[in-house]
């Protein structure tokens, strides 16, 4: 075992120690300290400042007990949660989860990426991530608003447009945020961007909503481009039904793509005409106005098919896009997607792959774009929209186009500085590009505070 590998071991078991029970989290930081170890090896005062330690180890985690009533008049109960991960660069910043497999340890693992991520955009955010072990799917609205009260009713003493500002994610878009935002309002008695993804109508930023989407298919242009490889007429295998999938899937048919299936827990469709952007508008209207199955497609558009329990890897492509969450793609589905061809992944969802599947990508050459950079669009537009509600201003679409596209360009290039090289023969390594490129802006900023 080289002094890498061995320092890597100690370390991984000393984290697994402190954090008992979390395997999320033990894998997201995984994936980081075994491309930064090296890097630390050779810049010893990272070592010295135990750096990566202290990254490993949230500011704090607040755990909270979210009580609401139901439309029948039961009481509730479910557990909220605000992991502050690390403000070294700015008020901590990332999303919101609702699901029920939210635990600390999913918490963990997102709010430990957000900061490099955040880190990446060039934006001064640090990272945290939120949630609450709550099931949206079947909840009237009405229930919906009131989980939301009762939640902001504890998180609101936590947060602040200087201290942490929370946004969507899985389970919680526009209509969430506008119940978080009013119950902020009320109990502080102040207006403020203390979110972001809110309404346009109440300091929400254009774009917003289709950045991440957006953003991660710039991502792929870009390493497409740096290739020389187009991506019109391309086939393109998607996930997920929800923000980040139909505006990926709406940006792929922009620059000439034919996207041929999305999916949701239960199953995907395929379609092999193509989502149209017109289909991808009916699935927005499926998902977020009447709230239904993704099954429902294949009744619509008849010549789709629907595939009840599956994940849509199967599916021959050019390029695939990961939408919808953590461990999505295992290793079988990574090799399946390599027999039959696939040139590039951008991980829109947060830890699609596993880790073996992502070392098989890299493996076979495949160009393979990580969450931490590819998805980093939409919190880079809620770094904007902080921008504005602090000026008290709102910028136009195309000003907000153009900063999107060349953020993207730039968290691209740095990750291709970081990991030139790094790659299977001599190639790009975008996850080892992403994780240092991410690392060293903390880490500078950690040092200059001292030991704090
Ligand atoms: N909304 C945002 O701006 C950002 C989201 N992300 C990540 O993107 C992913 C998707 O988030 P959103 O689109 O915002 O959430 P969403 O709630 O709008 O959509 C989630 C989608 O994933 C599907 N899904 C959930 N669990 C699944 C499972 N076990 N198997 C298959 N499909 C499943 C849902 O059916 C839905 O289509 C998450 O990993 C999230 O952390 C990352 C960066 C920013
Ligand atoms: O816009 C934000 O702050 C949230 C984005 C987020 O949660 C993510 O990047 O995973």
């Amino acid at each position: 075992m080289s002094e890498v590998e061995q320092r890597l071991e100690n370390f991984m078991d000393g984290l697994k120690k402190r954090n008992p029970g979390e395997p999320e989290f033990h894998q997201a930081v995984f994936e980081v300290a075994a491309s930064l170890m090296p890097y630390i090896v050779a810049n010893p005062t990272y070592e010295d400042m135990q750096i990566l330690e202290r990254m490993t180890e949230p500011d704090r985690t607040i755990s909270f007990r979210v009580c609401w009533e139901d439309d029948e008049g039961n009481i509730r109960v479910n557990r909220g949660f605000r992991v502050q991960f690390n403000n070294a660069i700015g008020p901590y910043k990332g999303g919101c989860r609702f699901h029920p497999t939210v635990t600390q340890s999913v918490l963990k693992f997102l709010g430990f990426e957000q900061q490099f991520k955040n880190s990446l955009t060039g934006l001064p955010m640090g990272g945290g991530k939120g949630g609450a072990n709550f099931n949206p799917k079947g909840k009237s609205d009405r229930e919906v608003m009131r989980f939301c009260q009762s939640f902001m009713h504890e998180l609101f003493r936590h947060i602040g447009p200087d201290t942490d500002v929370p946004a969507g994610d899985i389970g919680v878009g526009s209509r969430e945020i506008g119940y978080m935002f009013g119950a902020y309002k009320q109990l502080t008695n102040r207006f403020e961007g203390v979110l972001t993804g809110k309404g346009l109508e109440f300091g929400g930023s254009l774009i917003r909503t289709e950045a991440t989407g957006y953003g991660a298919v710039y991502f792929l242009q870009n390493m497409l481009d740096q290739k020389g490889v187009d991506m019109s007429g391309a086939n393109v295998v998607l996930s997920g039904s929800g923000n980040v999938a139909t505006h990926a899937a709406e940006k792929v048919n922009q620059l000439g793509g034919k996207v041929l299936t999305m999916s949701d827990s239960a199953g995907f469709i395929h379609d092999p005409d193509g989502i149209s952007e017109e289909k991808v508008n009916w699935i927005k209207n499926l998902k977020n106005v009447r709230r239904g199955r993704i099954s429902e497609y294949a009744d619509h558009f008849t010549n789709a098919s629907y595939h009840e329990g599956k994940r849509p890897w199967s599916v021959s492509c050019d390029f695939a896009l990961p939408c919808a969450t953590q461990n999505e793609i295992d290793i079988s589905d990574a090799n399946e997607l390599i027999k039959n061809g696939v040139r590039g992944l951008a991980e829109g969802a947060n830890m699609p792959t596993e880790l073996d599947a992502m070392h098989a990508f890299q493996a076979a050459g495949v160009l393979f774009g990580p969450a931490k950079a590819a998805n980093a669009g939409g919190v880079a537009v809620s770094g904007l929209e902080m921008s504005q509600n602090s000026a008290r201003i709102s910028w136009k679409e195309g000003e907000l186009q153009d900063l999107l596209q060349n953020i993207m360009k730039g968290i691209h290039d740095s990750c291709h500085k970081y990991g030139e090289g790094k790659g299977k023969d001599g190639d790009t390594d975008y996850v080892a590009g992403a994780n240092i490129a991410g690392f060293v802006k903390v880490a500078d900023a950690m040092l200059a505070y001292g030991v704090i």
